[in-house]
């Protein structure tokens, strides 16, 4: 087990400098909580040791996948290694094994008799059939199971739901001095950073979800088959395929920055593409409409089960925009209606045939302490779930034509979406992501379920696999309000294709969403080929912000107006604007660069930033 009080960035790179070996900047795990113990374990030679403890682990998981104790010294041995959110979700396995063979799991429907599988291997590996021994060493399971998530838990800087857990450890197990200990760490761990949020954030809500919200760095885990994270050219062929019918733009590797470098291009089909960008295929005025990307990824924080919504295109199914005989009910279930007879095809043929008559609505309850973005962090396990029911819908076309299993993240789908991992030479203890028990392990171990996945022996389904997919769903979605259909919800949109465009503080690319608001014309709602699309569909529209040429990029802005509302490069803190200045706005784009987009006018502000640090070193030096 591993004891720090208080995660500390500062003394990172002091702890990279000490080390005497060589580290392994891949093996630095994803626990912020951890991290100088984890570059510590490094230095002092350990790594190896537990790398091939893992691997064996593995090994027998595939043999014995119902023994939770296997998973528990998985769960320690990730942890071990600084990846706690596999960690912790290997803990959690566990405990659902645990539970099962203690009967108090009610929602299991997958394998049905997990309990009895659990008996049956803890029969196999004591070589007893003692119903007391096997009952001794479920319930011992059961405790470390609970120390070993809570301690993943405090890796990942999750300390509200750290206490959640070591709760319901400690109502089974109240003297257990293991968890009494972490208890203690994650309350002090809790309140230091609420007293530190109270300090910067006036909004209690808001307080309230960053409090309950973990940290983790965001990193390609090593043990995984690598080939797995790469766009291969065929990827890159089958998307420009997707895009040959706009005639406007095609998808290219790009540099990115101010140089004028060319990308370097794979001479071999198994290569890395690399980062990738649209490019306009031809001149194109002003106005013109570059690409309408339609999708069937497009959710909100409200369940489709309610029929407000296009199940498919979430196109809104209220008057004034749709007349309820236009609605389209399929005969399979009663929980889904659609716009159009092409979103009832669609869908019928595809991931709905995963989700009809399952109910998935426990995704979308209790979100209102999520802050003032509505389903705050639940999009991701909600986008998650039509994510993997597309993919596992095309799976199984594939066994039906006899055709092998591909894993999920080779899914065209899922492989052209490109996670936003720190440069692999680099650690960036600053840049962390939120990580949360639930939306992160518990939904998502729940949806497979659902859906027929055996998570404990299906080896595309693994913690890293699943975290990989929100990472790459993370970085490539985009959210938007709307409030056709009464209260103002959130939608969230995984657009195949407008994902490839890049960012720019002078975009070339301007782009709505499909919402229509008063300073929008229907125009916005009209596809490529003019036919009019939903209102409050998940299509995205991009037209030309001015003239372009051919072999440009066409880049959009992440970040609204780029110079904020004022445009005059100010913030005003203090005036109710905070959010609205160029300073602001460059701050937020650290999220996905940390020397801007490579626009003019971040290198004109770099270039500043470089002149007042050197006065400032020259200063010192003086002094
Ligand atoms: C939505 S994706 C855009 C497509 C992406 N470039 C790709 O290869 O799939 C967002 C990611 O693109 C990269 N990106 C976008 N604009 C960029 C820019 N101006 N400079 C550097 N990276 C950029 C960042 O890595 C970001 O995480």
């Amino acid at each position: 087990m591993v004891r720090v009080l208080v995660p500390s960035v500062d003394n990172i790179s002091q702890a990279l400098e000490n080390s005497e070996k060589g580290i392994q900047i891949e093996w630095i795990g994803t626990s912020t909580f951890f991290l100088e113990h984890n570059i510590e374990l490094q230095g002092a030679g350990h790594l190896d040791s537990l790398i091939a403890f893992r691997k064996a682990l593995i090994h027998d998981l595939l043999i014995s996948p119902y023994d939770p104790s296997l998973l528990i010294d998985l769960s320690a041995v990730e942890s071990k290694l600084g990846f706690t959110d596999t960690g912790a979700a290997n803990a959690h396995k566990a405990l659902v094994l645990t539970e099962a063979a203690l009967n108090v799991n009610t929602f299991l429907q997958h394998p049905r008799d997990l309990g009895t599988l659990v008996y049956e291997a803890i029969s196999k590996r004591l070589g007893t059939e003692s119903p007391v021994v096997i009952a001794d060493e479920i319930t011992s399971l059961n405790l470390q199971t609970y120390r070993e998530l809570v301690n993943g838990l405090l890796g990942c800087a999750d300390f509200w739901d750290g206490l959640v857990q070591a709760k319901a450890g400690l109502n089974r197990f109240p003297r257990d001095a293991e968890l009494l200990e972490m208890r203690g760490d994650l309350k002090t761990a809790f309140l230091a950073r609420h007293k530190g949020l109270r300090e910067v954030l006036g909004n209690e809500k808001d307080i309230v979800a960053s409090t309950r919200t973990g940290k983790i760095y965001q990193k390609q885990y090593p043990w995984m088959d690598q080939s797995l994270c790469i766009r291969t050219p065929d990827l890159l062929r089958h998307v420009n395929a997707g895009l040959a019918g706009n005639g406007t733009c095609q998808v290219e590797p790009v540099v990115f920055g101010s140089s004028s470098q060319l990308p370097k291009l794979p001479t071999k089909e198994n290569e890395d593409v690399g980062p990738l960008g649209l490019f306009a295929a031809r001149d194109i005025k002003l106005d013109e409409k570059i690409m309408v990307d339609q999708c069937v990824t497009g959710i909100s924080d409200v369940s489709p089960t309610r029929l407000k919504h296009c199940e498919a295109c979430h196109g809104a199914l209220v008057a004034p925009y749709m007349h309820p005989t236009r609605i389209i009910r399929p005969t399979c279930c009663k929980t889904a209606a659609f716009c159009s007879i092409a979103c009832h095809d669609t869908a019928l043929a595809g991931y709905h045939k995963l989700m009809c008559k399952k109910s998935f609505d426990w995704l979308f309850e209790s979100q209102g302490l999520m802050g003032k973005e509505g389903c705050g962090t639940r999009w991701r396990p909600i986008l998650f779930l039509r994510v993997v029911a597309i993919v596992l819908a095309e799976a199984r076309e594939r066994a039906k034509k006899g055709e092998l299993a591909i894993h999920p993240l080779q899914y065209p789908l899922i492989a052209r979406m490109a996670a936003n991992y720190s440069p692999a030479d680099k650690v960036q203890p600053g840049v962390s992501h939120d990580w949360q028990y639930f939306e992160n392990v518990v939904a998502p171990t729940r949806i497979l379920m659902q859906l027929g996945i055996n998570v404990f022996t299906d080896s595309h389904w693994t913690p890293e696999v699943i975290q990989t997919i929100f990472w790459r769903i993370e970085n490539n979605a985009n959210m938007g309000k709307t409030n056709l259909t009464g209260k103002q919800i959130v939608m969230v949109n995984l657009n195949p294709n407008y994902l490839f465009f890049n960012h720019s503080c002078e975009p070339n690319v301007s782009w709505h969403g499909a919402v229509p608001s008063g300073d929008v014309s229907i125009d916005w709602l009209k596809g490529m080929n003019g036919e009019i699309l939903s209102p409050g569909c998940s299509a995205v529209w991009c037209t030309a912000a001015r003239d372009i040429r051919k072999g440009e990029e066409l880049k959009i802005s992440y970040i609204g107006n780029p110079l904020g509302s004022k445009g005059d490069g100010e913030g005003s803190e203090g005036e109710g604007e905070a959010d609205e200045g160029r300073h602001t706005k460059r701050a937020w784009l650290e999220k996905w660069f940390d020397r801007g987009c490579g626009c003019r006018i971040c290198e004109k502000e770099n270039m500043e930033t470089d002149r007042l640090e050197a006065v400032e070193a020259e200063r010192e030096k003086a002094l």
